[in-house]
């Protein structure tokens, strides 16, 4: 196998895959669609929004007489992704289960369902994202027939793909895409690589997929819909009370229902107090959220972090950084963020560690630190460690100064 006929689409029932699929289908693919279901309870309306998404996702694929499939990932969706989320958020973290539904279902599971079952020669997805072999697909359209996309396999040099972020920047996924394998992206197809999400809309609205463009766009947590999230995540996690503490001076400032959806950055609604205080700190064994007065308060502001294992897009570390021990590069730990300039040091481990030219409000352990060389997705890693804050330095540097200048 080299060339590509036969793709599956991933089809959410919204309006970047049903026009990831229209494209497929434009540049002479045979596509088949598929929709994933990953959670099988109602919201708090009764509502289950997945129904509607696999019906709006059936229609798409009837107005363009595309075979349709829905498969079934509650289990996996459950063991491989929500409980690792808890088990997060009891050792005191702010995971990313969006990350980790990339990792696990659509490019594990999924992936492994549209290659092995359905015997297709490559998935898509409407993520806004390219690779490397997108590009050598454009080279090759201008030599080529339309339906021939040229994937490397055992039968030709390995040749590595490397994952860029999509020409549309503000709507760039890569972030949710860096923990993805490179087995999986060798068989990816990102149709959206090139488009801006207003000219997606536009071709949706062409193609008369009119019930799709309707739907509000959906954000965050995929299987939380509407819910309000601290309520719907304390169902599942047993309640640990306790004290929101100053970090100032060490006084009780209130009492907070549990400290697990806490995340460093956020305001800290504490009762009774007039003005707002945001999370700077948490102590897990003893239950008490730190708090400080300011939003930019320098308890918040670190430069370095450490990762675990850090997850290399391409298979392995670059080159620079294995010679060198040591690479600038850009870095990201929240989608949307601008990218800071950072340098980062490999560890015998694996992990890595990243110092930010700045520092930076809310680094946060549980998130991922993602690496960008240029426009390329370099990986990322899971954040466990971060170094003192400017709170710490600043009371260092006032415990050092001699009794006189003091
Ligand atoms: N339930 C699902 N079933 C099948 N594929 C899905 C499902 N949810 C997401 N996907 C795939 O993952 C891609 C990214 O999903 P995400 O929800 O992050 O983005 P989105 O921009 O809202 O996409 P869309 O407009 O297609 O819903 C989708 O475009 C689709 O290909």
């Amino acid at each position: 196998m080299g060339i590509v006929r036969y793709v599956v689409c991933a089809m959410s029932g919204g309006v970047d895959s049903s026009v990831a699929a229209l494209l497929l289908k434009r540049r002479g693919y045979q596509v088949t669609g598929v929709f994933m279901k990953n959670w099988d309870s109602l919201d708090e309306k009764g509502v289950c929004t997945s129904e509607r998404d696999c019906e709006d996702a059936y229609k798409v694929c009837q107005m363009m007489d595309m075979p349709f499939h829905q498969v079934s990932y509650v289990k996996e969706y459950w063991h491989e992704v929500f409980s690792n989320l808890l088990g997060e958020y009891q050792k005191g973290r702010t995971p990313n289960p969006d990350i980790m539904c990339n990792k696990h279902i659509k490019f594990k599971h999924f992936y492994q369902y549209a290659v092995n079952i359905l015997e297709a020669d490559a998935m898509a997805t409407g993520h806004y994202a390219r690779t490397s072999q997108e590009d050598e697909e454009v080279f090759q359209k201008s030599l080529k027939p339309a339906d021939e996309f040229l994937f490397r396999n055992r039968s030709e040099i390995r040749k590595t793909v490397r994952l860029y972020q999509g020409a549309d920047r503000l709507k760039d996924q890569t972030f949710f895409l860096s923990q993805i394998e490179q087995d999986a992206l060798r068989r990816t197809i990102f149709p959206l690589a090139g488009l801006t999400k207003e000219y997606v809309k536009k071709i949706a609205a062409e193609a008369g997929f009119h019930h799709v463009l309707k739907k509000k766009e959906s954000m965050g947590i995929c299987f939380i819909g509407e819910r309000h999230f601290e309520d719907f995540i304390l169902q599942y996690l047993e309640p640990k009370p306790g004290h929101f503490v100053s970090i100032e001076d060490g006084k009780i400032m209130g009492k907070h229902k549990g400290w697990f959806t806490f995340t460093l950055g956020q305001r800290a609604r504490i009762g009774g107090q007039k003005h707002p205080w945001f999370v700077v700190d948490k102590d897990i064994r003893t239950g008490e959220i730190f708090v400080g007065p300011t939003t930019n308060h320098p308890a918040l502001l670190r430069d370095t972090l450490q990762t675990n294992r850090f997850h290399w897009i391409s298979g392995e570390p670059p080159a620079e950084l294995v010679h060198t021990q040591m690479m600038e590069c850009h870095f990201r730990f929240i989608h949307q963020m601008p990218l800071t300039p950072c340098c980062v040091t490999l560890n015998l481990d694996g992990s890595v560690w990243i110092t930010s030219k700045q520092p930076l409000r809310a680094l946060t352990p549980g998130q991922f630190a993602v690496l960008y060389k240029g426009d390329e997705c370099l990986g990322s890693g899971k954040i466990v460690q971060l170094g003192p804050s400017e709170h710490t330095l600043q009371r260092v540097r006032v415990q050092q100064l001699p009794e006189s200048a003091a």
